[in-house]
């Protein structure tokens, strides 16, 4: 007899199999959050690999080579293995192990699972080829596909009271969460430019755009002509690195782990940022990364709790 999943602090046979499912999807596909990920202690992991492989099918529909109206279906249908989410409705022998380990993830930890609607939405307006006219509508797409994503962990993580932290600040928890995903979002869009340049997407603000002279459509690996797209580049670096500077307020107000966990996530696209500042023209000619041994290296100092902060220490000053 099938069983509908529970928040049983001892996860079945098939809730554990759901998890080693979705943590196979976050080690081959999350180059750079995994190294974050697999520094929380077990239940965490798995409540992260969870909400990785859900948002990762969520993206990949967005993405992939279905046809507007199918992936608006193929959205649909995500959404309703929400609302069957919320009421209870997965059972542990569904064939789904995204589906059976996210449940038993939502019961275990406070998930805010509406903010899964909201990752839902912003690719719907991937979907719809929007495009954005200023920073503060940008804004609303990145808070729906990364800001979602920061408030979503943080119901994972917690919030870790009794260090000294007023009431107003563990309050103000959510709020950074979001703004670290922003920061991420943005360092995303700058990296990739090119890529989405190639499948007609551009994301950065037009009002940016035109304030620089690039305001024609990038074609691939070129900027137009008489371009200043090192000075968007930059314009664009400061924007982040003061969404990274604010988001890291998080920091202090998590447990040991989980602190660790966002200050290899945030440390290592907060290096990436810093390389793109450095060469801005690289994201014309392919993705920017970071070497393995690199990220490694950030994901170790965050569990030895130099956390992403003295990287913004370091930066206060620097040039762009
Ligand atoms: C508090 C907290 C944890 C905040 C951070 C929230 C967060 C992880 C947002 C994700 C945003 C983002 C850039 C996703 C890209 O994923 P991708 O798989 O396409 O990335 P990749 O291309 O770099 O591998």
């Amino acid at each position: 007899m099938s069983r509908t999943v529970k928040g049983s602090p001892h996860a079945s046979a098939p809730v554990l199999a759901a998890y080693r499912y979705c943590e196979a999807v976050t080690g081959h596909q999350a180059r750079n959050f995994a190294y974050g990920i697999r520094l929380l202690p077990t239940e965490k992991r798995h409540a992260m690999s969870a909400l990785y492989a859900f948002s990762r099918r969520v993206d990949d529909i967005g993405d992939g080579p279905l046809d507007p109206e199918a992936k608006r279906t193929r959205l649909a249908e995500t959404r309703a293995l929400l609302d069957r989410m919320r009421g209870g409705g997965i059972e542990e022998d569904d064939t789904d192990p995204v589906a059976v380990a996210l449940a038993h993830a939502a019961h275990r930890f406070p998930i805010p699972l509406d903010a899964l609607d909201e990752l839902i939405d912003g690719v719907l307006m991937d979907v719809a080829g929007q495009t954005y006219e200023t920073w503060d509508d940008l804004k609303v797409y990145c808070r729906c596909v990364a800001g979602a994503i920061g408030r979503l962990s943080l119901g994972v993580f917690g919030t870790a009271p009794g260090a000294g932290h007023s009431e107003d600040e563990l309050e103000r928890a959510p709020t950074y969460a979001d703004t670290l995903g922003l920061a991420l979002q943005l360092t995303n869009i700058l990296r990739d430019v090119r890529e989405d340049a190639a499948t007609g997407r551009t994301y950065l603000p037009a009002d940016d755009l035109a304030k620089f002279g690039c305001a024609a459509a990038f074609r691939g690996s070129t900027a137009p002509p008489d371009a200043d797209f090192t000075g968007l580049v930059h314009f664009e670096v400061r924007r982040a690195r003061a969404l990274f500077a604010e988001g890291f307020r998080l920091l202090p107000l998590l447990d040991r782990r989980s602190g660790a966990c966002v200050s290899a996530m945030a440390g290592i696209y907060r290096r990436l940022l810093d390389r793109i500042a450095r060469d801005p023209g690289a994201v014309l000619r392919g993705r920017v990364s970071l070497p393995g041994h690199e990220k490694a290296y950030v994901a170790v100092r965050g569990l030895a709790g130099l956390d992403a902060r003295a990287v913004e220490r370091r930066g206060a000053g620097r040039p762009v």
